[in-house]
């Protein structure tokens, strides 16, 4: 579906692993390249994004279930919108960095949903589009919890050591069985932001230069 012309490349792993900081300093090396490049989120900004966002602080409750739809429906709206969706960049030539895709959904919901039910409400996002590749940086749960409670006063419904174990576990596991079917890069997460980027720039420049 769609003829892709822009790069796009989604950042991947548990809460406080470094993704957001990664992004903008590879949207800075590709841009020095002369490459327009913008940078997106899921949950999006977009209205089924805005209620995730009240379910995961605990403002609004909702069973897994409902969460596991919710997140691929936004996942549609945030690739099929026609103001800055996904598609729309990448059909103008835009190169995209996603915080989070289907892996996300994958990941955090299976530990209560099945992962085969997951799977299948995410169909139509991967018919729409598979990244170029998807960049996991790895950091322990319990540097991952240091990080998201320095200087916080309340963390979100999966920010617990104990959850986001299992999700960086269901991480790993998912990983090892896609690697035949989706283009995933594994970062060690745990050094100087300057070096894990040096290091993501020398595996994805390929894409750029
Ligand atoms: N490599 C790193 N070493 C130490 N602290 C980091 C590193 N990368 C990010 N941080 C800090 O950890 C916190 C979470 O980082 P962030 O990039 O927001 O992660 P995420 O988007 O995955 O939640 C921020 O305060 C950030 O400044
Ligand atoms: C996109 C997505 C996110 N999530 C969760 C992971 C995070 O806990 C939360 C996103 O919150 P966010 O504040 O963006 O956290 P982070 O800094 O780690 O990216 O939503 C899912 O559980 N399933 C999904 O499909």
């Amino acid at each position: 579906m769609g003829s892709k012309k822009g790069c796009f490349i989604v950042f991947e792993g548990i809460d406080g692993s470094g993704k957001s900081t990664q992004i903008s300093l590879l949207q800075e090396h590709i841009q020095e390249h002369s490459i327009n490049c913008m940078t997106t989120m899921e949950p999006s900004n977009g209205p089924i994004g805005t209620l995730l966002r009240q379910f995961l602080s605990g403002r609004i409750k909702g069973e897994e279930t409902t969460l596991t739809a919710l997140f691929a429906a936004d996942r549609l709206d945030h690739l099929n919108n026609p103001v800055n969706g996904i598609c729309k960049l990448l059909d103008d030539g835009i190169a995209v960095l996603s915080d989070r895709y289907v892996f996300s959904n994958y990941a955090y919901q299976s530990v209560s949903v099945p992962l085969e039910w997951i799977m299948k409400c995410n169909e139509m996002a991967n018919e729409i589009v598979r990244p170029d590749c998807h960049i996991f940086i790895d950091v322990s749960p319990e540097t991952a919890m240091e990080r998201v409670t320095r200087g916080r006063h309340q963390t979100d419904i999966y920010e617990t050591k104990e959850r986001l174990t299992d999700v960086r576990d269901r991480y790993l596991d998912l990983i090892h069985r896609m690697e035949d079917v989706e283009n995933i890069i594994i970062v060690d997460g745990n050094r100087s932001p300057q070096e894990i980027s040096d290091d993501i720039w020398a595996k994805v420049c390929h894409y750029f230069v």
